[in-house]
């Protein structure tokens, strides 16, 4: 068996460091916004405190014993950083982690008032709402028929770049024109894993909801309309993450805003919502979708699913930083040497929005560096599409 590639893992506490900053400022910042958006009760008030103390001073707490996926969570390594700081574990999970708490002190998993309320819905619901988002979808209007799906896949790329999370530590970050910055283009080969006439299944691994949601979407129906997948499977999260991470409810508001949009927003939006009542295209929430690990450590109840895709695509940083492994690649180690443990085609389609990076050609990264040092890893304006086929 060949030897899998490897480096360093990348942990919280280097400092100066960009994962040592969403620790220290992101997360406090979360907890406030959080705080804000619902008037809760004093006991989640003082939960909040607690999580605020704990992930700035303290150290990883266990979950409560009644917590109903404590035991994954326990195999997914909470048995062994239990009691550690929260910055000297590995980043990815300790990320994962503090959105997996947070829920905790609102009582979402809890039966009470806080049980299944999504604290990040009315940033959300405001996003999705807003004028830009009335814009991008008028502008459906405009596109030929020639250039539609390499416009939407672009569309599907940028969306990536409209992160809430990202967006409180980098106010401009929605707003400042994106950048004509693709470090690595594989989209020729994206396209021809995915032929017109095509029989096979699209799964999409999704990561934010509003205005990333809504480009995947478009793209889909467009892949269903131009005959070049017969199913779908929209992979999303099973609870709120990360803060603007898509579930199956932000799914739904996403159709219902297509729907009811004017022009060609509101066919695209009638093809989905057909496909979905016939079954063409479903929406899974695994557990997984919201572990700790990198998808090297996948399941082997997903492995098989992936395996049966003709094209799995992989939205967003977080996802690709699983994909790759959360590690400090040198950047032109090879995107197919670090996926080859995924089962089928895969496809990454990403704004480089935190340290890790695979796949670029030596010029690129010259380039990149000569002109920004490093800040091109994490400003988000740069993105890329890397298919390993
Ligand atoms: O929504 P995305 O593209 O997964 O980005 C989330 C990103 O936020 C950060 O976690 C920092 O909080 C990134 O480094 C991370 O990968």
């Amino acid at each position: 068996m060949p030897h899998a590639p490897s480096a360093p893992v990348i942990l919280g506490n280097e400092p100066g460091s960009f994962p040592r900053s969403v620790l220290a400022e992101r997360h406090p910042a979360i907890i406030r916004q959080v705080r804000e958006a619902f008037p809760y009760g004093p006991a989640t008030h003082r939960a909040l405190d607690a999580l605020l103390d704990s992930c700035t001073k303290g150290v990883i707490e266990p979950l409560p014993a009644t917590a109903g996926d404590r035991d994954r969570w326990e195999s997914w390594g909470l048995a062994e950083y239990a009691g550690r700081s929260w910055y000297d574990v590995p980043w990815l999970w300790s990320e994962s982690y503090f959105y997996r708490q947070l829920l905790d002190a609102v009582g979402y998993f809890e039966p009470g008032p806080g049980q299944g309320i999504d604290p990040f819905r009315p940033f959300k619901l405001a996003e999705l709402d807003a004028p830009e988002t009335d814009e991008e979808l008028a502008a459906l209007d405009g596109l030929s028929t020639r250039d539609t799906g390499q416009a939407l896949l672009h569309g599907s790329l940028w969306g990536n770049r409209a992160d809430l999370g990202f967006r409180l530590s980098d106010a401009g970050a929605g707003t400042a024109a994106a950048v004509p910055g693709l470090v690595a283009d594989d989209s020729d080969v994206l396209w021809s894993l995915l032929p017109p006439s095509g029989t096979g299944t699209l799964v999409l691994i999704a990561d934010n909801a509003g205005r990333e949601l809504v480009p995947d979407l478009l793209l889909i129906a467009h892949l269903f309309d131009g005959g070049r997948v017969e199913r779908a499977v929209l992979h999303v999260k099973p609870y709120p993450y990360y803060v603007s991470d898509a579930t199956p409810a932000d799914v739904l508001d996403a159709v219902r805003r297509l729907v009811d949009a004017p022009g060609a927003a509101a066919a695209y939006g009638r093809t989905l919502w057909s496909a979905m009542t016939d079954g063409r295209l479903t929406v899974r929430v695994h557990p997984f979708s919201c572990a700790p690990l990198p998808y090297a450590d996948m399941p082997d109840d997903l492995r098989r699913e992936l395996a049966g895709a003709a094209l799995t695509v992989v939205k967003g940083d977080l996802n690709y930083r699983r994909l790759v492994g959360d590690r400090r690649w040198p950047p032109t180690t090879p995107f197919a040497e670090v996926t080859a443990h995924f089962p089928g085609p895969v496809a990454a389609l990403r704004t480089l929005k935190s340290d890790v990076i695979t796949g670029l050609d030596a010029d690129t990264e010259a380039g990149l560096v000569a002109a920004e040092e490093q800040r091109w890893r994490t400003s988000g304006t740069h993105a890329l599409v890397q298919v390993r086929a």
